[in-house]
C-alpha cells in the first residue's frame, strides 16, 4: 500500500477506537445524571419522613449528588484530544493513553490516564530502553475526529508483518505548529527528561531549572496535574497553588490544567497572591529593589509601631474631681511598653488599655503623694476602665490597623525616616516616600508583598470589620470568591503544594509572602538564573530557603533542550547573554527553520512606521500570534501605533511582562532600551529575544546591545 493509503487506513483504525471511547463517555454521563436525579429524589423523600430518618437520608443525598457532580465535572471538561496515544507492546495488549481513564461496561480499559503507571512507558520508553514497547503512536484529534497518527518504532525486530508504521516525529510536528493565544498542554509529546521531573516524588522541594523554552512551565503544570491524580488525598484538601510572574502569564497558561481535567488548581500572579487585591504594574527597577529587600521588614515593623498620624497627643480624664493628664512623651512611653511585649498590635488592644490605665493610676498616685493623700489604685483602674470617655480615647489612640493604611503612612518622608533610620539610605528613603505618596497608579506588584507582610505583623482586625476592609483600594477590590476554588474556605491561605514559576525573579519579600502560604507544603520551583531580573541573588536565595523551611528532600533537575526557539533565533539570544551565563547554562535549540532573525537599523523618529511595517509583515508570514516587545515605559505608546491591527493575533508587551510568554513571531523594538531600564539589563533582553518560535525582527537605532 502507498504511504497515504496506509496512513488513511491507520487513521480509520484509530477513529473506530475513538468513536467507542466517546460512545462510552456519553453512557457514563447519562449514568451520572441519573445518579444525581436519584439523589435529589431521596432528598424530597426525606422531607416527608420522620425527623431522625431525615438526617441520614439527606446525608446520603448529599453524597450521591456530590459524587455525581464530581463525575460530571470530570466528564464535561473540554478535552481537546481525549485519546492521544497508543502503545503496542511485546505482549498482546494494546494500551490507549488519554487525558482521562475510561473503562467499558465489562471493566476493560478503553483509555488509560496518562498519569497512571501503566501509561509511563509512553513517555519513558526509548530505542535504547524500549520497556517492551514495539510501537508508540501519537494520535492527533480535533474534537472527536482523528486527523493524523505518528509512530516511533522502539523494538524494530519485534514489528509483526501486519503492523504499519507512519509519520516522521510527533514532537517536531508539534513544535512547528502555530501558537495560539493560550499555551497548550504537551501530554502527547512529553519527553523522557521532562517525564522524569513530572513524576518525581511529591514531598519536599523539586527544583526545575533550564534555559528558555526548555518546557519548564509546561513540565511544572503537568506535574501539578500528575500530583493531584496520584496523591489527591494528600494534596486535594488544601489544594495546589501556581504562582506566576504576571496576570498576562497566568492568563496565557490558564487552559493547560483544565485541558487535562484539573480545575481545582489556583493560578495567581504575584500581584494577586493577597486575597481581594490585584496589582499589575511594576515599579521602576531601583524602587522595586528597595521594596523587595528583606530590610523592608524592619522598616515595616517600626512604621507599624509608630504613633498613628491621627492619634491624640494628650490624654485628659477626670477622676474624683481631679484631671489626670498624660502628655505626648508619657503616651509614647506607654505605646512603647505595649509594643515591647511583641505580638501583633491588633491583638494587643486589651494590653494597651491595661497599660494606659496603669499609667493613669501612676499619675493619680503622683498627684496624691504631692498632697499627702492615698488612693485606691485598683478602684481607679476598675472605674476608669468602665468609662465611655476612656474607651473613646483608646479607639483613636490605639486604632485598628490596616495594611494599606500603614503603608501609606510611609508617604510622609519624616515618618519614613524615623522607621528606616540606619536601614535605608537617604536616596532610598526619598524614592520610597515619593512612591507611597503617589496614589495615582494604585498598588504595584512589589507593594503586595509589603501589604502581606504588614497583614501578618499587625494581626487580623476584629472580625466585625474585617470583611468590609481587607482595606484595599476600592477600585482594586476583587471578589476573592471568584479566585478561590469552591473546596477552600475563604481567606484560607495555606496550600499543600505550591508551584512557583519564573522563581528567579521573586524578591526576598515576595518569597516571604509565598512561603507563608506553604508552611506545610511541598514545592515545585521553576527558574532560570540567567533570566533573572533580581539584583541581589544571595538575599533572594536566603529568603527562598526560609520559605521552604528545613526540608530534607530537595531535588534538582535541569532541562537542556530548547523546544521553543528555532536554532537561528536562539543563536542570537545566546550571543547577547554570553558574558552573563555560566558554562553549560544555555540550552540547546533543536529545530532549524532556515529563517535567520532580521536586524533592521531605524531612526528613533521612524520607529512608529518601522514597527507597523514589521508587525504587518510578520502577521502575513505566520499563522499564529505576533508579539511586539518594547521597554516597559513605552507599552502605551507602541500600543497606540498598532491600534486596529489584527487585535487577537497581535500583542504589545513590556519587557518584564514578556516573561514566560511565547509568540510565533516577535518584533523587538530598541533592545538597548531594555538593557538600560533594568538593573540586570542583558538578562531582560535575553528573555525578550527568546520569545519567538519562528521569526524575529529586531528594530534598533544603535548597536550597543550587540556589543
Ligand atoms: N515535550 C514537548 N512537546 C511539545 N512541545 C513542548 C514540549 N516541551 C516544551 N514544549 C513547548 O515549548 C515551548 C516552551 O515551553 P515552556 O514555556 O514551558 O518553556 P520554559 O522553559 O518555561 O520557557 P521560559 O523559561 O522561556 O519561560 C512551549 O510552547 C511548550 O509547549
Amino acid at each position: 500500500m502507498s504511504e497515504p493509503r496506509v496512513r488513511r487506513a491507520e487513521i480509520a483504525i484509530e477513529q473506530s477506537h475513538v468513536d467507542r471511547v466517546y460512545a462510552r463517555l456519553a453512557e457514563l454521563r447519562t449514568q451520572a445524571e441519573a445518579m444525581r436525579a436519584k439523589g435529589y429524589e431521596i432528598g424530597h423523600g426525606a422531607q416527608r419522613e420522620a425527623v431522625f430518618e431525615q438526617a441520614s437520608m439527606l446525608f446520603e443525598r448529599d453524597m450521591m449528588v456530590y459524587h455525581a457532580n464530581q463525575t460530571l465535572q470530570t466528564l464535561d471538561a473540554e478535552y481537546e484530544g481525549l485519546v492521544f496515544g497508543r502503545l503496542d507492546q511485546l505482549g498482546p495488549e494494546t494500551v490507549y493513553v488519554g487525558r482521562l481513564g475510561i473503562r467499558d461496561a465489562e471493566f476493560e480499559n478503553l483509555v488509560t490516564d496518562w498519569r497512571a503507571p501503566a501509561a509511563a512507558a509512553f513517555y519513558q520508553a526509548t530505542a535504547e530502553e524500549p520497556m517492551d514497547v514495539v510501537r508508540r503512536r501519537v494520535i492527533r484529534c480535533s474534537g472527536q475526529a482523528v486527523l493524523d497518527v505518528d509512530d516511533d518504532v522502539l523494538t524494530p525486530d519485534a514489528v509483526p508483518d501486519d503492523m504499519n508504521v507512519v509519520g516522521e516525529g510527533a514532537l517536531m510536528a508539534a513544535l512547528g505548529r502555530a501558537r495560539g493565544e493560550k499555551m497548550r498542554d504537551i501530554v502527547a509529546t512529553i519527553q523522557k527528561e521532562q517525564d522524569e521531573v513530572i513524576r518525581a516524588p511529591w514531598r519536599g522541594v523539586t527544583e526545575i531549572t533550564g534555559g528558555p523554552g526548555t518546557g519548564k512551565t509546561a513540565v511544572a503544570l503537568h506535574r501539578a496535574a500528575y500530583l493531584l491524580y496520584r496523591y489527591r488525598r494528600q494534596l486535594g484538601g488544601a489544594g495546589v497553588l501556581v504562582v506566576g510572574p504576571s496576570g498576562v502569564f497566568t492568563n496565557y497558561i490558564s487552559r493547560v490544567l483544565p485541558s487535562m481535567g484539573e480545575t481545582n488548581v489556583e493560578l495567581r500572579a504575584l500581584g494577586q497572591v493577597l486575597d481581594g487585591i490585584e496589582a499589575t504594574h511594576h515599579d521602576p527597577a531601583p524602587l522595586a529593589a528597595v521594596k523587595g529587600s528583606l530590610r523592608m521588614r524592619k522598616v515595616l515593623l517600626k512604621a507599624m509601631r509608630d504613633t498613628p498620624p491621627d492619634a491624640p497627643t494628650e490624654m485628659r480624664i477626670v477622676y474624683q474631681g481631679e484631671v489626670l493628664k498624660l502628655g505626648a512623651k508619657e503616651l509614647e512611653r506607654v505605646r512603647r511598653k505595649v509594643h515591647g511585649h511583641g505580638g501583633p498590635p491588633n491583638r494587643a488592644r486589651v494590653r494597651a488599655a491595661e497599660t494606659l490605665l496603669e499609667a493613669l493610676a501612676d499619675k493619680a498616685e503622683e498627684y496624691a503623694k504631692a498632697d499627702d493623700r492615698t488612693i485606691d489604685r485598683q478602684e481607679l483602674i476598675t472605674a476608669l476602665g468602665e468609662r465611655i470617655d476612656f474607651h473613646r480615647f483608646l479607639v483613636v489612640w490605639w486604632p485598628v490597623l490596616y495594611p494599606a493604611e500603614v503603608l501609606r503612612w510611609l508617604g510622609d518622608e519624616r515618618r519614613l525616616t524615623r522607621a528606616a533610620k540606619r536601614v535605608l539610605s537617604r536616596e532610598e528613603i526619598s524614592l520610597l516616600a515619593a512612591s507611597m505618596a503617589d496614589r495615582s497608579q494604585g498598588w504595584s506588584m512589589a507593594d503586595i508583598a509589603l501589604l502581606d507582610e504588614l497583614r501578618v505583623l499587625m494581626g487580623p482586625p476584629p472580625k466585625r470589620r474585617r470583611r468590609q476592609r481587607l482595606e484595599l483600594d476600592a477600585e482594586q477590590q476583587r471578589d476573592s470568591r471568584e479566585q478561590t476554588t469552591r473546596s477552600r474556605p475563604e481567606h484560607y491561605d495555606e496550600y499543600s503544594h505550591i508551584v512557583v514559576d519564573e522563581s528567579q525573579d521573586l524578591s526576598p519579600m515576595q518569597w516571604r509572602m509565598v512561603g507563608r502560604r506553604g508552611k506545610y507544603a511541598s514545592w515545585t520551583v521553576v527558574g532560570d538564573p540567567v533570566q533573572s531580573s533580581w539584583p541581589d541573588p544571595p538575599e533572594a536565595a536566603q529568603a527562598r530557603d526560609q520559605a521552604f523551611g528545613a526540608r530534607t528532600a530537595r531535588r534538582r533537575y535541569t532541562l537542556r533542550t530548547n523546544y521553543r526557539n528555532s536554532a537561528e533565533i536562539f543563536d542570537l539570544a545566546a550571543r547577547v547573554v554570553a558574558g552573563h551565563a555560566e558554562e553549560g547554562e544555555l540550552p540547546h535549540a533543536v529545530r532549524r527553520t532556515g529563517l535567520v532573525p532580521q536586524l533592521k537599523a531605524i531612526e528613533p523618529e521612524g520607529a512608529e512606521t518601522a514597527v507597523q511595517t514589521a508587525a504587518k509583515e510578520l502577521l502575513g508570514a505566520v499563522d499564529g500570534t505576533v508579539g511586539v516587545i518594547c521597554a516597559m515605559n513605552r507599552v502605551d505608546e507602541v500600543g497606540g501605533w498598532l491600534e486596529g491591527q489584527a487585535e487577537e493575533r497581535l500583542k504589545v508587551v513590556g519587557s518584564l511582562d514578556a516573561k514566560g510568554l511565547e509568540y510565533d513571531a516577535v518584533v523587538l523594538l530598541e533592545p538597548t532600551e531594555l538593557i538600560t531600564e533594568s538593573l540586570t539589563g542583558r538578562r531582560v533582553l535575553y528573555v525578550a529575544l527568546t520569545r519567538a518560535t519562528q521569526q524575529l525582527t529586531v528594530l534598533a537605532s544603535d548597536e550597543d546591545w550587540l556589543a
